[in-house]
């Protein structure tokens, strides 16, 4: 089974992979490729890849990739060889996914469970984007509307106010949504 969190940039996606994580040993996140540069701290594989654009174009020539988008800027997307070898067993994965994504990769993959994070407000997620120092916020609410207008094609719609509210939702789900793909 195949978790995808998807939402504005700020909106709380990666805070809360990074508790369902650290606080459920049965959940593995998924990762995928971006051109993207590194940023400090981050690791290999957690959950990005770093390629070049050139390897990039390549895969998506080569058809490696279940679903692809540029955001804001840059190349994302999802090896087909990675949820192959992911797939295998009984593994729940977690794995953040822009609205188009997520898309292309539920007509593509069964077993895929969706959810979308939404702000209290578009003024918290500013708040949060400056909180975090990001930089390129105006790069980022670019994207907002159209987000918050796909929305409706998600399973689940939570509003992460409170964080220790939404990762116990979240949790909830992941349990309620396991038990039935197992049964
Ligand atoms: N289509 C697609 N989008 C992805 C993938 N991985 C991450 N994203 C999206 O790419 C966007 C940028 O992610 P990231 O660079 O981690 O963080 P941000 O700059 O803080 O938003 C977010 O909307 C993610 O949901 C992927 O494999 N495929
Ligand atoms: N419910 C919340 N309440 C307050 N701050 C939050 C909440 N969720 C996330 N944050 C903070 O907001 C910022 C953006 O969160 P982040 O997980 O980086 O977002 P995303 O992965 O969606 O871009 C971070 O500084 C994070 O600590």
């Amino acid at each position: 089974m195949l978790v995808i969190l998807s939402g504005s940039s700020g909106v709380g996606k990666n805070t809360i992979i990074n508790r369902i994580l650290g606080d459920m040993n049965n959940v593995e996140l998924m990762p995928t490729m971006t051109t993207r540069e590194k940023r400090p701290g981050e690791e290999t594989g957690k959950p990005y890849i770093f390629v070049s654009k050139e390897e990039f174009e390549r895969m998506i020539e080569e058809d490696e990739l279940v679903e692809h988008q540029i955001v804001h800027g840059f190349y994302y997307g999802t090896p087909k060889k990675i949820v192959n070898e992911k797939f295998k067993g009984n593994k729940i994965l977690i794995k953040d996914i822009d609205v188009d994504g997520t898309q292309n990769l539920v007509k593509r993959i069964n077993n895929v469970v969706t959810i979308y994070l939404k702000p209290k407000s578009k003024e918290q997620l500013i708040e949060r984007l400056k909180g975090r120092g990001e930089e390129r916020i105006e790069v980022r609410l670019a994207r907002f509307e159209h987000e918050e207008a796909m929305a409706d094609t998600y399973k689940y719609v939570l509003v992460n106010d409170q964080l220790e509210e939404t990762v116990e939702k979240i949790k909830d789900i992941i349990i309620k949504e396991y038990d039935e793909c197992s049964i």
